[in-house]
């Protein structure tokens, strides 16, 4: 693993409570800013902190915080982030987040709870924590968000002691885990290896229901699925989700659903994935809240970069070769795919055309980011989906061990 920090000094200026409180006097201030800030890695300050520091200056606005973070920057740490969750309640939850150079607004949804103890505090650990584990600290600060805006979700029900806010729940995983037991909680980029994308087109043509089909491609070795059922019928297609939903999580294999948002909620799907023409992913982060695996189709950087502002957990990108499956669709190839890939911050799945006869030359560009090969016909369109999927599978694994030789 590469990491981006020896070791990384996160520090949030504990001053004021989200409750409004004050937990440290003026009189800490000149030691905040004059020893701690400068050897900060990262300040983590909500409105009423940041303007604490700045002596008192008025945050109201996103535009304030762009202008605290960039002040709050000039005293030393290497990145900023200011957390809006005190803006009014008609905005979004937006932070502000500085490297020095560029700002990104943070946003996301606003969960109405009066148990709000400890977000700061868990959020600028969960940000050290992802450090420690080799990430980057923009990647750090949104793993770290999604982590406090699920544990509020989780927890903004629980009535505990007697004040009017009490903590949020931040062990909540450990708890849902123990609730699903082979439901996976949030995304893990390696289940993208092997792809299977179903087709109501190819199961009709194969005589074939979509739980038949789904349970052949998760006994040949998928590790993630996605319902693509251009033509099913909303109500068959819910039956159709909800049953292959308990046969993925049966197996611990996540179930996304192709463009029908609706019908993810409606069978609680782990996530869906969309296209460039369908519901933006900003939207569909808002719809399926934190915790949902979010995919998005990208032929361009610009279209990579734009699904990972908007909160998507992974890009699928494509076509690769071309192929029958997807009409018009154009071909980037795998040079496009190599370009893509380098520019991504998310990890990516390469989709189109792709076969046994072919995975392994896109696997073995081994170029950084991809994670694996989503796939329709080559298992779908097949007498035995089983078979084919166990071909592919084996492929794939040996694709795998060569580029692992050739990097070590
Ligand atoms: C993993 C993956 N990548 C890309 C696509 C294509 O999605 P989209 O662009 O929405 O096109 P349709 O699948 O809707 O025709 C995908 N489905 N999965
Ligand atoms: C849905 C989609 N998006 C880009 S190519 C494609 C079709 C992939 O199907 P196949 O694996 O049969 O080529």
């Amino acid at each position: 693993m590469n990491f981006q920090f020896e070791a990384a000094l996160v520090v949030d200026p504990v001053m004021v409570s989200t409750s409004g409180d004050v937990l440290a006097g003026p009189s800490i201030l000149a030691e905040f800013r004059e020893e701690l800030l400068p050897m900060a890695d990262i300040i983590t300050p909500n409105l009423k902190e940041a303007s604490a520091l700045l002596g008192c200056q008025q945050l109201k606005t996103v535009s304030d915080m762009r202008s605290a973070a960039k002040l709050l920057h000039e005293m030393g740490p290497r990145y900023v982030i200011v957390k809006g969750g005190d803006l009014p309640d008609s905005l979004d939850a937006v932070d502000v987040f500085f490297d020095g150079q560029d700002f990104y607004e943070l946003r996301s949804s606003r969960i109405k709870t009066r148990n709000t103890h400890g977000t700061g505090c868990s959020l600028a650990s969960c940000i050290a924590a992802e450090l420690a584990k080799g990430s980057s600290m923009l990647p750090a600060v949104k793993v770290a968000k999604r982590y406090v805006e699920t544990a509020l979700d989780y927890s903004k029900d629980i009535a505990i002691g007697n004040g009017t806010q009490g903590p949020f729940d931040h062990i909540f995983r450990l708890k849902s885990n123990g609730q699903k037991s082979h439901r996976q909680v949030g995304f893990n980029p390696s289940d993208l290896f092997l792809y299977a994308v179903t087709d109501s087109g190819m199961n009709e043509k194969w005589g074939r229901s979509i739980t038949d089909a789904v349970k052949a491609a998760i006994e040949g070795g998928a590790t993630i699925v996605q319902l693509r059922e251009k033509d099913a019928e909303t109500h068959k297609f819910l039956e159709a989700a909800k049953a292959c939903c308990e046969i993925c999580h049966s197996h611990g294999i996540p179930l996304l659903i192709n463009d029908r948002i609706d019908i993810a909620l409606a069978c609680d799907a782990d996530g869906v994935h969309v296209g460039q023409s369908d519901m933006p992913a900003s939207v569909a982060r808002t719809l399926l809240g934190p915790e949902k695996i979010i995919g998005v189709s990208c032929k361009t950087i610009e279209q990579a970069h734009q699904a990972w502002i908007d909160g998507a957990d992974y890009i699928g990108c494509g076509g690769v070769y071309p192929t029958n499956t997807k009409a018009n669709n154009l071909t980037v190839g795998l040079e496009g795919l190599k370009t893509v890939c380098k520019a991504s911050k998310l990890p990516v799945v390469a989709i189109g055309g792709i076969n046994a006869s072919n995975a392994g030359s896109v696997m073995e560009t081994a170029v950084q980011n991809l994670k694996g090969v989503a796939v329709v016909s080559a298992l779908f369109d097949r007498e035995c989906i089983l078979t084919e999927t166990r071909k592919l599978h084996a492929v794939l694994k040996t694709a795998a061990s060569m580029t692992l030789q050739r990097t070590h």
